[in-house]
């Protein structure tokens, strides 16, 4: 840790947090008061801020710094602040960080990456459960295209995989260390490091599947930019049956190239969570999409508290206290949280299982009905608890032969 973090950190706080992070008082308030000064009459403070609108002047005495993915966090927002120790981003994506302005300044910065890979995965299994269900389609006989093997690609990988549908999944990056690890084990004379066992496929092939999810996150210029991934060009090359999902960064595909792919004609099924230029939207592509919503994948309540929890435990770290809560000692039970299964497993038995805990439809109806009227940030703050699969435990009756709702992310009963 850094000098500068340590000498901060041992007084009273001042911890700053997005009004958009579950659980942060119930994870947060004892750390602020933990350090009082020696009267004990030196409290810290927990302060709620809206993330669109924070202000240089408003964190300029800020120790501790918590946010989403909707605040800039930069040279122009903390230039006031020289106490800054400690900056968190309750948040899988960076891309809102200048993190080397942070590192120049040595303030410590950490994110949650993975905490709503999950929440993700199960918003592309429920877009794809409705939209078989709305096209009937053989899911099983569809091929998924993943582009970004991280966190997010690989949790829907395994949903997949549970469900024996092929996919292929495209990772220039994760290939290159791939290959790496191989070419140093083998130099070393040492069996092929086998952790990684997954084969890569370029983005053409990945673009040539049945269904595309993507998965990457912003990355403008480098070697692989994700950057308006995809755009006219490729857009142009796809099938009129293909369907294509995004719920990574609204700049990875090109909207207006996809509008105008769209007002040609073309039957390309579009499922949207991400759109450019958020909190605006390009109106004129919501009438195209099949499934579109305000940027809510990630929202399950278990993955937006993850985020807290993570950042929470991050923070203890730095301090050099053991972490005295966890994300279960705050989680209420799912409102059916128990179902026993008494059919072999199938599509139509799918459908029902996932609807139940989150059917997309709802989010898109809510997107579609009251994004002009309520805005953008406003249905991301206003939104429904929504769980995920393993706030439901399943428990299979003796004559079902499949442990696939296990597989999917379902709790088992435990005994
Ligand atoms: N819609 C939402 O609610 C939501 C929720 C979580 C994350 N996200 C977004 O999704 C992104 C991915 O999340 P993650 O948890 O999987 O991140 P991750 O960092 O775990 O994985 C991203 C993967 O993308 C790969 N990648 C980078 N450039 C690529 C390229 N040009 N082509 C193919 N692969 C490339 C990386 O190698 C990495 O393996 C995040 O950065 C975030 O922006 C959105
Ligand atoms: O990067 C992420 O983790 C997700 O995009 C997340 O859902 C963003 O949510 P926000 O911070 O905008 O509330």
């Amino acid at each position: 840790m850094h000098i500068n973090a340590i000498s901060q950190l041992v007084q009273a706080m001042k911890i700053f947090f997005d009004e958009n992070m579950p659980f942060a008082q119930e994870f947060f308030s004892e750390l602020c008061h933990l350090n009082r000064g020696h009267n004990g009459d030196e409290l810290g403070e927990l302060i709620p801020f809206s993330g669109r609108t924070l202000t240089a002047e408003q964190v300029a005495d800020a120790d501790v710094l918590l946010v989403r993915s909707i605040t800039q966090v930069n040279e122009q927002l903390l230039h006031l602040n020289d106490k800054l120790s400690f900056v968190g981003s309750a948040t899988i994506g960076t891309d809102h960080i200048d993190q080397h302005y942070l590192a120049k300044r040595n303030i410590p910065f950490h994110s949650a990456p993975g905490c709503n890979a999950i929440s993700v995965a199960e918003y592309v299994l429920s877009a794809l459960v409705v939209l078989a269900e709305r096209y009937l389609l053989d899911l099983s006989s569809l091929t998924v295209g993943i582009v970004g093997g991280g966190n997010t690609g690989s949790r829907l990988s395994e949903k997949l995989l549970a469900l024996g549908i092929e996919h292929k999944i495209c990772d220039p990056l994760l290939a290159e260390k791939q290959a790496e690890n191989q070419r140093q084990q083998q130099g070393q004379g040492k069996r092929i490091d086998r952790t990684d066992k997954r084969k890569y496929v370029s983005l053409a092939e990945v673009l040539a599947c049945d269904v595309i999810s993507l998965h990457v996150p912003k990355i403008v210029g480098g070697a692989h930019p994700t950057f308006q991934l995809l755009n006219e060009e490729n857009l142009a090359q796809l099938r009129d049956e293909q369907i294509l999902i995004s719920a990574c960064r609204g700049d990875v595909i090109d909207n207006h190239a996809l509008l105008a792919l769209k007002q040609a004609g073309h039957g390309l099924k579009i499922v949207l969570d991400v759109w450019q230029g958020e909190p605006d939207v390009l109106e004129a592509l919501i009438p195209y999409t099949e499934i579109a919503t305000a940027h809510i994948a990630g929202y399950s309540l278990e993955g937006k508290a993850r985020g807290s929890e993570m950042l929470y435990q991050a923070l203890c770290q730095q301090l050099k206290i053991e972490p005295k809560y966890q994300l279960a000692n705050f989680l209420p039970p799912a409102s059916i949280p128990a179902i026993e299964i008494n059919e072999d497993f199938s599509q139509i038995l799918l459908n029902q299982l996932v609807k139940m805990v989150y059917d997309v439809r709802r989010d898109d109806a809510i997107f579609r009905q009251q994004l002009f009227t309520q805005g953008f940030d406003s249905l991301r703050k206003n939104y429904p608890v929504r769980r995920e699969f393993s706030a439901v435990t399943v428990t299979l009756s003796p004559n079902t032969d499949s442990d696939v709702p296990h597989r999917l992310g379902f709790s088992k009963t435990s005994n």
